[in-house]
């Protein structure tokens, strides 16, 4: 009897002649429609071409998901799907025999991914790596997979264990919709662009119930509290306060209706995200009272005063420069909201302290006019940067389970996608920084060391042609020189250098490296990366101060003046140990840098990823301008290509998809011992012993199981190692 068709096992009679007609009208003539193809490994001949059309038709006919052998393609719809992600569709996945016999869904990825925790598959540890561009759904996918786990990894027991996993789950809900308002803008790429990156891990216990969460962040881009690019916005949460306060609050917070604020571009456009009330709801399920939601909300409306001062140039060099006449009732207002004294709030932009000599005489020096402006910008960036970080230790401290509690983990990755502006700084370096480092775990991970695999375990395998990433990443971050060790060393150096000296200094310092170009045509100092998604040109002004982030200590010591119950949290007067920001504003600062921590926290979260079974969602955007219905071949054709699609394809139809250790293997199949091998066959099958009495790991199989399981179904088995291979149905 036929056992395979085109990688597939039979079923039941029925079922199986159903299947097998499928099969092999698929197999012999590709007579069947592109549109219902629902894996990419069976378009015939793979090519970008064919992967294309094949899902430019899935589109056309609201199919938004395909496989791609290890990993699941996510089209955005960008438009709503009835029933797409309904409870009952969650339930299904989840009930299924066989979930990847359903149609491709994120469901069927959570799913895998949720059993590989029960059966205890090596490691146990899982995660999910959801890629894509900006704007490319990553959020909505991991917001759609916490939503499927609050359902399917529910407290099913008791009336008072219930209430409690509820109160988890929604926790773990909520925490959403408050980071998004305080760490999303709307960017050229996307309306609700996440500005850092996320990576949440959803705890199980031994019974695969959710007893908890904790939310790793990645730099939150908090530049943008004080700077926003033209045609972009600034956190949602500043519009939120300004659009949905009520009558008295907009008293409490000097927030009169129509008042122009400088930090505060495009009011006028109205998003979905700007839903006060969600927000403030969500805030209050996570245990942040409504006393200190108005405090929160009375602070941000004193930055956006404090965006509203400006300063003039000073006639006499020796005395500071003074706040134009117009804008002296913002640093009255700021002051007022953030409760700090007027005098001080003022002389802290317009003057710089300087220690110095043995004896570290104080010296004071007025600042010039763009000093004072960065000293403004600088002292938002502080409060909002110090009052994200609380907030998502509060959302830990009010999700996280005591460790006792739980066994497991399936960690969900949505870091900012791959970005491109006309412009581009050192956030857009550290975000696609970012996006290289998970590429190369790609990489890494499923096109070279499986392959590598295969050839050790003496499997037939011509090998398959991938790009890898290491020459971009070795031009990023490698030793000893680098373009992240050049900007560093800059900082290190403290010495004036000019936007022209460092395009200079990388241009000649790292000539020669395969993806380092530069735009000549460019007026501005810059240089080109080619990145595995394209090329970036970053300008190389203000990289440097970025990337040192200096705080004047004049500010954090204002701040600890503050009489407001929030900043005195955030701002200790005497905290237990000196914070990064400010350690950075004494003289003799450690060279720790934006570069450097984040390459230090991006380690850490590979080596978590590393531990875990990988699990990757790559998210597609049809269009740059975010509208359903269309599909822009080129735009998606970019994508295909960056994210080697056609070689995971490729490796994935020879390949196999699923590794088992062969200790789990023996724990889950325990029950095969009772098989003996099918000579006839001639393939090694194997069919039911009658009885056996070979104790488990020296029966018929032990000797010749492989790590390597081509695909492991609910209800059959096919197994392969060099030229043997086992089936079993
Ligand atoms: N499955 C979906 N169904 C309907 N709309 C979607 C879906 N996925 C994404 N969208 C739409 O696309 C927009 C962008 O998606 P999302 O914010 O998830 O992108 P992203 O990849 O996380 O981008 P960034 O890297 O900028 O944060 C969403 O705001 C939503 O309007």
């Amino acid at each position: 009897m036929l056992q395979q068709v085109n990688g597939h096992s039979l079923g039941s009679d029925a079922e199986g002649r159903a299947s097998l007609k499928g099969d092999l009208r698929e197999f012999l003539g590709g007579e069947i429609p592109l549109h219902q193809l629902d894996d990419l490994t069976k378009v015939n001949p793979v090519t970008l071409e064919t992967v294309l059309r094949c899902l430019q038709a899935r589109y056309t006919e609201d199919i938004f998901y395909t496989n791609a052998g290890c990993t699941l393609v996510a089209l955005n719809p960008f438009k709503h799907v009835p029933q797409l992600y309904a409870p009952e569709l969650m339930q299904e996945y989840h009930a299924a025999p066989q979930p990847q016999k359903l149609k491709p869904h994120i469901f069927t990825v959570g799913e895998q991914t949720y059993r590989n925790v029960k059966s205890l598959i090596e490691p146990v540890n899982q995660s999910i790596v959801v890629s894509g561009e900006s704007g490319a759904g990553k959020t909505w996918t991991s917001r759609c997979l916490m939503k499927f786990y609050a359902v399917v990894a529910a407290s099913p027991t008791s009336c008072e264990n219930h209430k409690i996993a509820e109160r988890i789950e929604q926790r773990i809900l909520n925490s959403n919709p408050v980071m998004e308002a305080f760490g999303n803008a709307c960017t050229l790429r996307n309306s609700n662009s996440s500005r850092f990156g996320k990576f949440i891990q959803l705890q199980l216990n031994r019974a695969q119930q959710m007893t908890g969460a904790a939310v790793q962040t990645y730099l939150l881009e908090k530049t943008r509290v004080a700077c926003q690019a033209s045609s972009e916005r600034n956190f949602h949460i500043f519009y939120q306060i300004c659009k949905g306060a009520t009558e008295d609050e907009r008293l409490q917070w000097h927030l009169p209706e129509g008042t122009a604020f400088s930090w505060l571009p495009n009011p006028e456009s109205s998003l979905e995200e700007d839903c006060f009330e969600v927000t403030r709801e969500a805030m209050l399920h996570l245990g942040i009272d409504t006393p200190t939601q108005n405090n929160i909300f009375k602070v941000l409306a004193g930055l956006l005063h404090l965006g509203n001062v400006h300063f003039v140039d000073s006639e006499d060099e020796a005395l500071p420069c003074q706040v134009m006449d117009d804008t002296k009732v913002s640093v009255r207002t700021s002051a007022l909201l953030l409760q700090l004294p007027e005098k001080m709030l003022l002389e802290s932009m317009q003057i710089r302290t300087i220690k110095a000599g043995r004896q570290q005489q104080v010296f004071q020096k007025p600042c010039s006019r763009a000093e004072c402006d960065t000293r403004r910008d600088c002292l938002a960036k502080l409060i909002y940067a110090r009052l994200f970080d609380w907030l998502v230790s509060v959302i830990n401290s009010s999700i996280c389970a005591d460790s006792k509690s739980w066994t497991a983990f399936i960690g969900l990755l949505d870091v900012y996608g791959f970005e491109s502006f006309p412009k581009n700084s050192l956030e857009q370096l550290c975000i696609n920084y970012a996006n290289e480092k998970l590429q190369q775990h790609f990489v890494a991970h499923y096109l070279r060391a499986q392959q590598e695999e295969y050839e050790v375990e003496g499997l037939e395998w011509s090998f398959v042609n991938y790009q890898d990433n290491q020459t971009c990443l070795d031009l990023l971050e490698g030793s000893p020189i680098s373009i992240c060790s050049l900007i560093n060393e800059e900082c290190r150096l403290n010495r004036p250098s000019s936007a022209a000296q460092l395009q200079t200094r990388i241009e000649s310092t790292l000539a020669g490296r395969p993806c380092l170009g530069h735009n000549k045509l460019s007026r501005e100092p810059s240089f080109v990366v080619v990145h595995f998604a394209g090329p970036v040109r970053y300008h190389t002004a203000g990289l440097v101060e970025k990337n040192k982030d200096p705080v004047p200590p004049e500010l954090t010591e204002l701040l600890q003046q503050s009489q407001d119950p929030l900043l005195t949290m955030l701002f200790p007067a005497n905290p237990e140990e000196k914070t990064q920001e400010e350690l950075s504003g004494q003289s003799r600062a450690p060279a720790l840098t934006v570069v450097s921590k984040f390459k230090a926290s991006l380690e850490q979260l590979l080596q978590v990823l590393h531990n875990t079974t990988p699990h990757y969602i790559r998210c597609i955007k049809p269009n740059s301008q975010s509208q359903p219905q269309s599909f822009l071949q080129e735009e998606v054709l970019n994508q295909l290509e960056a994210c080697g699609l056609v070689e995971t394809i490729h490796i994935s139809a020879a390949g196999f998809p699923i590794r088992v250790s062969h200790q789990n293997f023996m724990e889950r199949y325990k029950l095969l011992r009772r098989l003996r091998p099918r000579t006839s066959s001639g393939l090694g099958g194997l069919e039911p012993a009658k009885e056996s009495s070979a104790p488990l790991g020296t029966g018929p199989f032990c000797g010749c199981l492989s790590s390597l399981v081509s695909s492991i179904c609910f209800g059959g088995l096919c197994l392969q190692r060099g030229t043997r291979q086992l089936t079993v149905v």
